[in-house]
């Protein structure tokens, strides 16, 4: 009679442990703990290494988040390697879905790149605190004026250092299963410094991960590195057709990526 007792409190950890919820909820956590304690780890070591602020510390923080997708059940596929095989300073630019991007991004990350973000970032603890060491750029979206200013003095600087900036032309985290319209900055940015653009894609993450379902499974991530736009000769003028003509090969590289990723964990339904 005692023994039946046990039945559910036995029962409910098990259901809890396999339902999409739960998984959910402990990868994610687990995520930003992980990241907040490698961090914490990258810090001294960047200031031991460089002395404080220095894009030569993102090669240190690429190789310590190197293995964290594995102890997500995430896989990535990256092809076009030899587009990034380009001297000198670029704008890279990739589609943006979700915080886990950071992990497809330090897999191609080249050497002297650092990336343009919101300036709310810098605020997250050990996280913000190794964005501020390894040289990202902060920008206040909700100020066009300063966020312009920071970036044309970015564009200098990219020039100045040899630094390769990386940019999220959609502005913001997206996941509807599709690109949102681009945003100016990065090609302002690049055609200031007269530098090229490599559009990088990420296939959806819809096949394994869904932020208002509450799933987070395994799952595979292609990574397309497109080949690079020049921006030689152009002005700001041109900046508009710069931005459909990098919008239209992303999207249709998004499509293509995207209805193609092998799904490790059957279908989803919608
Ligand atoms: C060891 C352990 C470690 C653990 C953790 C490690 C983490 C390490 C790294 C993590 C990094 C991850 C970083 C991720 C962060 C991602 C983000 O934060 S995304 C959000 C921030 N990024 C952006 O917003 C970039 C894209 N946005 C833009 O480029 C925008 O254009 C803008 C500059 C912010 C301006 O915004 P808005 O006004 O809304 O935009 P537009 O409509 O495009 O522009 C209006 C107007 O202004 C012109 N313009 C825009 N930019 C410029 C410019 N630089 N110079 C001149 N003019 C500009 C534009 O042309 C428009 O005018 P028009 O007449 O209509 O054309
Ligand atoms: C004490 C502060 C606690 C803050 C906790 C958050 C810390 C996050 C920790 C680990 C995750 C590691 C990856 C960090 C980089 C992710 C940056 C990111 O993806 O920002 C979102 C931004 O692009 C768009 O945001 P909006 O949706 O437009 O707004």
């Amino acid at each position: 009679m005692d023994v039946l007792w046990m039945v559910p409190l036995l029962l409910i950890p098990l259901l809890m442990w396999t339902s999409g919820a739960f998984v959910f909820y402990f990868k994610k956590f687990f995520y930003v703990a992980w990241m907040m304690c490698l961090a914490l780890l990258a810090i001294p070591l960047c200031i031991l290494k460089s002395g404080g602020r220095d894009v030569e510390n993102m090669r240190l923080i690429r190789s310590l988040v190197r293995h964290v997708k594995y102890l997500l059940g995430l896989r990535f596929e990256v092809s076009g390697w030899e587009h990034l095989q380009t001297e000198g300073p670029y704008v890279i630019i990739s589609n943006h879905q979700s915080s886990l991007d950071v992990l497809g991004l330090m897999e191609i990350l080249p050497d002297r790149c650092t990336m343009i973000a919101k300036k709310e970032l810098i605020y997250a603890g050990t996280v913000g605190l190794i964005c501020w060491l390894g040289g990202i750029v902060f920008i206040n979206r909700k100020k066009t004026s300063d966020a312009k200013s920071v970036m044309a003095d970015a564009a200098e600087t990219m020039l100045k250092d040899q630094i390769r900036l990386w940019v999220f032309p959609e502005g913001t985290r997206n996941q509807n299963g599709d690109l949102l319209p681009f945003k100016k900055g990065a090609f302002h940015l690049a055609v200031q410094a007269q530098v090229p653009i490599i559009p990088v894609v990420f296939s959806s993450y819809r096949s394994f991960y869904l932020r208002k379902e509450k799933q987070f499974k395994s799952g595979t991530i292609r990574l397309k590195i497109l080949p690079k736009i020049e921006t030689k000769g152009l002005t700001s003028d041109d900046v508009s057709d710069l931005c459909d003509k990098s919008f239209n090969v992303m999207h249709s590289a998004f499509l293509e990526t995207s209805s193609s990723v092998p799904q490790s964990n059957g279908p989803v339904s919608h």
